[in-house]
């Protein structure tokens, strides 16, 4: 599905979050969402998703008509209250498709993604009763058994150790491939962003500050832009580029301040 944004803008109340912005998303995409707390980000995914309102043009395949069953979303915290099975809570990623009945290829399109995440022996467990990361990857499983065209992740992996985390943006990247979904990813680590996204936006202050390939926009330069902090650009023995924070240059930290320092 081609994702077009055309001025898209959003405010709570008067305060205006994400000003005016232009962007495309097409199938077989991974479009990285990265920048600072506050940014926008989550506000970006949300209007996309349908969750907050926005101004300005959203085109779904060139139509503004949002697509009912097509869109999964992933909020950044997710909670359930709720005595459900992780099978169960997954399955309700299948509402749109189920009948009735809970058809056995239902259940089918279950099993495969809970071992496809690798997460299969925790089937029968109460959700309420996970770890973090485990719950976070019960909702991911959830986004995916429902086959979006359009899939919207909001840090999907905040919560996860660096295998799982690594482990599902592979998932992620070779889903979106594989199934030629439209994909939507917030990350907080720079470098996952440069490895598992092939497109990247850059926000700060609701404002796009660049958009491209990760080569392009994830530079020392835009970094410390954005961040206010400095990195270092390194090769690895294969060829990848990793960035490493060296030192934040805090805001509020100004020149009276680093005088007061050294004069004591
Ligand atoms: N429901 C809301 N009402 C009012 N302001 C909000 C609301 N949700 C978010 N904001 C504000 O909108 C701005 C953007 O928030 P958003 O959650 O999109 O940032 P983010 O880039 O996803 O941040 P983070 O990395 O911390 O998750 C912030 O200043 C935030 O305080």
């Amino acid at each position: 599905m081609n994702i077009s944004l055309q001025s898209l803008s959003v405010a709570y109340g008067s305060r205006v979050v994400l000003h005016p912005i232009d962007l495309c998303a097409q199938p077989g995409r991974v479009l990285g969402i990265v920048g600072p707390n506050g940014s926008g980000k989550s506000t970006l995914v949300k209007a996309v998703a349908g969750q907050v309102k926005a101004s300005g043009q959203l085109l779904f395949n060139g139509s503004a008509q949002r697509p009912s069953g097509s869109i999964a979303y992933m909020p950044q915290d997710q909670l359930s209250l709720a005595a459900l099975s992780v099978l169960e809570v997954v399955l309700l990623g299948r509402l749109q498709q189920l009948r009735l009945k809970v058809q056995p290829d239902d259940l089918a399109a279950v099993r495969q993604v809970l071992q496809r995440l690798g997460i299969e022996e925790l089937a029968g467990r109460d959700v309420r009763e996970l770890s973090g990361g485990q719950r976070q990857m019960v909702f991911l499983a959830q986004a995916l058994v429902s086959q979006p065209k359009l899939l919207l992740l909001d840090e999907p992996i905040s919560a996860l150790d660096i295998c799982h985390q690594l482990e599902v943006l592979e998932v992620v990247y070779q889903t979106t491939r594989q199934q030629m979904l439209t994909t939507l990813l917030v990350l907080h680590d720079l470098n996952a962003a440069a490895r598992f996204c092939d497109d990247v936006v850059l926000l700060k202050d609701g404002q796009l500050l660049a958009c491209g390939s990760p080569a392009q926009v994830l530079t020392v330069a835009h970094v410390a832009q954005a961040f206010g902090v400095e990195t270092e650009a390194l090769r690895c023995a294969d060829g990848t580029g990793v960035l490493v924070p060296k030192r934040a240059v805090p805001k509020h930290i100004n020149a009276m301040d680093d005088i007061a320092r050294c004069a004591l």
